[in-house]
């Protein structure tokens, strides 16, 4: 969990996003802290990936300023753009991993592009990065290989391939089942507490909300913004928002039973 008084890894201020005169959300605001995991929620087409990919660099504003580390994204460009990306890390939804390469060769690929590390350790950082996420005996198989669980862990290891303060992730528990999810989940944790890496999260699967996130922001279609901030687990106990109270009890009746024959 981040300290109170961490410093400030991340500030959107005033963010707009617009698709051909549509827009998606405006008046986006918050502060992402370092050490945080920060989840972005909300319900399908409220905007979560294209908030994601503004932060990013991938889509300038329409209005609005994002400071990554301290530096404005819209303002830099060339070297200066291409050494803040290199500080951040992102895993897709899929994993995105080379089909053809091994888990230890698709963790070295940043490496090589990025730094002049001789073979052997590049070699080095990719089985100390698969240690990481538990996947120390898995750094020669192929992505074919592997479950989507491990697939995840092995898109989490290359996004940390160049040891970046902040990582990002899209939608983690996507199409894993719920004990997968509930361990990829400890890992982020884990990462976050260890590590001292700053995670942004996408997300609207409630129970990884509530597990990993220590703050939130929720975005909403309808509303073409934010509709709520703070501790998941306040806003699902407190907030006087209808859609949030909604968003989070809906899900919660969602949510698989408990196991049977205790008690
Ligand atoms: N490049 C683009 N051009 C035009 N419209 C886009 C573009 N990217 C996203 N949109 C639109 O922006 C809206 C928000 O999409 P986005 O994928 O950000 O939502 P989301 O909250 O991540 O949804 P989901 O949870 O379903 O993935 C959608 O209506 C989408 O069609």
């Amino acid at each position: 969990m981040a300290e109170p008084q961490a410093e400030t890894v991340i500030r959107v201020e005033d963010l707009a996003a617009r698709f051909g005169g549509r827009t998606i959300f405006e008046h986006v605001g918050f502060e992402v802290r370092r050490g945080e995991v920060f989840v972005i929620l909300g319900g399908s087409g409220c905007g979560k990936s294209t908030l994601l990919k503004h932060m990013i660099g991938l889509y300038p504003p329409a209005e609005g300023s994002i400071h990554i580390l301290g530096e404005d994204m819209g303002s830099l460009d060339g070297a200066a753009r291409t050494a803040l990306l290199r500080r951040i890390g992102v895993m897709w939804q899929s994993g995105a991993l080379f089909g053809s390469s091994t888990l230890a060769e698709n963790i070295e690929v940043p490496l090589e592009e990025h730094t002049a590390l001789p073979a052997e350790a590049r070699a080095l950082v990719a089985r100390v990065k698969l240690g990481l996420v538990g996947l120390a005996d898995a750094a020669q198989r192929l992505p074919a290989e592997i479950s989507g669980g491990m697939a995840k862990r092995a898109g989490i290891a290359r996004a940390m391939a160049l040891d970046p303060p902040i990582l990002f992730l899209d939608e983690p528990s996507a199409g894993l089942d719920p004990i997968t999810s509930a361990g990829l989940d400890a890992l982020i944790r884990q990462l976050a507490r260890d590590l001292g890496t700053t995670f942004v999260v996408v997300t609207h699967e409630l129970q990884s909300i509530l597990a990993i996130g220590d703050r939130c922001i929720m975005l909403d279609k309808d509303a073409k913004g934010m509709i709520a901030e703070g501790d998941p687990r306040r806003l699902r106990d407190e907030s006087e928002n209808p859609v949030v109270r909604a968003f989070f009890r809906r899900e919660v009746l969602e949510a698989p039973p408990p196991p049977r024959g205790r008690g």
